[in-house]
């Protein structure tokens, strides 16, 4: 039985559809600050695994706007919180209008599984699948997934990491949760797809698929 340690409904529904063995643990780990998703979820891991005494992953995600340098990126639910997601797609929108630019930007989810156990190969880079992401970028269609171990620290964490590319436009649709609305891919927003297309395209369902694979391995 894994634990999927989140406050977020939303992203136990999706992760649901890829793990039949999984439980949600609503523990409230400490988010480092961090540039980057991959240390922020590997440090929460770490945290949840010491807490739950079994296997847990820990999803962090967020929305990273091109023209932005990829703000809000890892404050994506501070920002949510305070600015709202309406306003964030505003001043998106607004910035690509003055630039002449299309309002690019990616979701990226990274999966940190910890068990007590250490992993095969555990490289010390960890790649978050962006640049697979921007290879696919002209069409504002790709999806990646890519995975990942880090052993610093004392207990082994396995990253999973997904991206997927769009557009920022105005809000659409009622499904979902988060910044889905404001996302366009291929045509819809995420908040206008069905959890099981979401989850086709989407960074999370990326990252869970490449993770459900390594765990029927494991
Ligand atoms: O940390 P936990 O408890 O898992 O829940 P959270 O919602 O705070 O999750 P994050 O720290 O990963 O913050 C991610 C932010 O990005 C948003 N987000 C994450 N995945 C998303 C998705 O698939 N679609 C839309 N927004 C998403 C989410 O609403 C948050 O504002």
């Amino acid at each position: 039985m894994i634990s999927y340690v989140t406050t977020n409904d939303g992203k136990v529904r999706e992760a649901r559809e890829y793990l039949a063995d999984v439980r949600a643990v609503d523990f409230d780990y400490t988010e480092i600050q961090a540039a980057e998703l991959g240390p922020i979820a590997a440090h929460g891991a770490r945290e949840a695994f010491a807490h739950v005494g079994g296997p847990v992953l820990v999803d962090d995600a967020g929305l990273f706007v091109d023209g932005f340098d990829g703000f809000p990126g890892p404050y994506s639910a501070y920002v949510e919180h305070t600015l709202g997601v309406d306003r964030v797609g505003d001043i998106a929108r607004r910035r690509a209008e003055e630039t002449g630019e299309t309002p690019r930007a990616q979701f990226r989810c990274v999966l940190a599984y910890c068990d007590g156990e250490g992993f095969a190969a555990t490289p010390d880079a960890v790649d978050y699948g962006d640049r697979r992401g921007h290879d696919l970028s002209a069409e504002d269609r790709g999806t990646a997934s890519t995975t990942d171990s880090i052993d610093a620290g004392d207990v082994p964490v396995k990253l999973f990491a997904g991206v997927v590319r769009g557009r920022i436009v105005e809000p659409r649709g009622e499904g979902g949760f988060g910044y889905d609305p404001v996302f366009e891919h291929d045509g819809s927003t995420l908040a206008e797809m069905s959890a099981a297309e979401k989850n086709a395209i989407s960074h999370r369902g990326r990252a869970l698929a490449t993770f459900a694979e390594f765990y029927a391995e494991r």
